[in-house]
């Protein structure tokens, strides 16, 4: 008999595999100036990847941050130079199925670069999910919520401005949850707004605080207290470095929230084993991927820390990459912040995404759920048609 005759046993050609990665950056205006303590923001780079696989399925990625690189290491350009000169010789040629063992391969050639980690595993989840006809949520392990709470960030550095945005997103019904941008100014001012904020929308809306790392130790300790009696009801990174942090702990009634000293599992580990916060913004790129998100939520779980899921103002791929994500959390007390394509004048996708009733529907079709508008990318890209065309005029 021939052992070795197996007409039906599948053969290496029919394992999809990954065949070109293509990154573009794709710049787009904010609908006002958004500023923060490290940098105000008139426009978004958003560096999108699509991943193409000899089965002809394309995923798509992305990786974004805030203000080049006023806000960590990466930045759009350098997220772009890494996936094309080191990523994709480590992803060309290899089984697109196989998502972990891709992403544990790029992890060995290539030490940091959350980021873009973020965005390849993304675009790998997408086409993985378009080829099972499964939504992201359920690679992961499967959704809680289809819906997910979205708080808006006020930031225009004006306090009568910010009111008003505030009226007209309740209004709406879009958010009902701010999150108030500052540390660029002096104390007392920046105080002086919250309060007046919190006192404009009463018990119509909640209010916390993003200082971005601005305050010393004794401007965050005098400012929680000012904080809470104006009835903000959470502060986020007041300070930088997480030692500092763990000694705000408790002392104030307010929520202390870490966000950039969070910067995946390890790190949520050593926060959570000091009890160095009350609550963890958890972002996909921050903690270096999907998964490593899921990693980050189970040490919050298990320390009863509570979860936030953040944004790094990231455009509609990323934001519905992180929804999916945070659709498989046990627990998700804080809501979200997943406003970035509002903040966008533009729109890049065919069907917009569903911002209703101050929540975003997380998409149930295949892969990410949704899908690029390819013109309006072409024309938005950094040198893409628009620049021909102002070019030309
Ligand atoms: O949390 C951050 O620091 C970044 C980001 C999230 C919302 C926003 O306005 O900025
Ligand atoms: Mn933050």
């Amino acid at each position: 008999m021939n052992t070795t005759f197996a007409p039906h046993a599948p053969t290496a050609a029919l394992v999809p595999i990954v065949e070109r990665i293509e990154t573009v950056l794709v710049d787009l205006p904010t609908i006002r100036p958004h500023k923060l303590s490290v940098a105000t923001m008139n426009g978004q780079t958003l560096m999108l990847v699509k991943l193409h696989c000899s089965d002809g399925i394309v995923g798509i990625g992305e990786g974004t941050t805030i203000g080049g690189l006023a806000y960590g290491g990466e930045s759009p350009e350098s997220m772009k130079l890494a996936i094309d000169t080191y990523f994709a010789p480590v992803m060309v040629g290899q089984d697109a199925t196989r998502v972990q063992a891709l992403m544990a391969r790029i992890g060995k050639m290539v030490k940091e670069n959350r980021f873009a980690k973020s965005a390849v595993e993304t675009a790998l989840l997408d086409a993985q999910g378009k080829r099972l006809g499964l939504p992201v949520s359920e690679l992961l392990g499967g959704r809680l919520r289809d819906r997910l709470p979205v708080a808006w960030t006020l930031a225009s550095g004006d306090t009568a401005r910010d009111i008003a945005e505030a009226e007209k997103m309740l209004d709406l019904r879009r958010h009902r949850i701010f999150k108030l941008k500052i540390g660029a100014k002096g104390l007392q001012e920046d105080i002086a707004h919250v309060a007046a904020i919190k006192r404009a929308l009463g018990e119509r809306a909640a209010v916390r605080v993003d200082v971005n790392m601005a305050w010393s130790e004794t401007e965050a300790a005098y400012g929680m207290a000012a904080l809470a009696n104006a009835g903000c009801e959470l502060v986020e990174q007041p300070v930088g470095s997480a030692a500092a942090l763990l000694r705000l702990m408790r002392r104030f009634p307010v929520a202390l929230m870490a966000d950039e000293s969070l910067t995946g599992p390890a790190s949520a580990f050593e926060i959570a084993r000091n009890s160095g916060a009350d609550v963890f913004a958890i972002k996909i790129e921050q903690s270096g991927g999907l998964f490593n998100a899921q990693r980050v939520a189970a040490v919050a779980d298990a320390a009863g820390i509570e979860l936030y899921g953040g944004t790094m103002l990231e455009g509609a791929v990323s934001t519905i990459a992180s929804a999916q994500v945070f659709a498989t959390f046990a627990n998700l007390q804080w809501g979200t912040e997943l406003f970035g394509p509002l903040l966008l004048t533009e729109e890049i996708l065919v069907t917009p995404l569903d911002y209703s009733d101050f929540g975003l529907t997380v998409p149930t079709g295949p892969g990410l759920g949704i899908e690029l508008d390819e013109d309006r990318v072409a024309f938005f890209a950094r040198d893409g048609l628009r620049k021909t065309i102002s070019t030309v005029v």
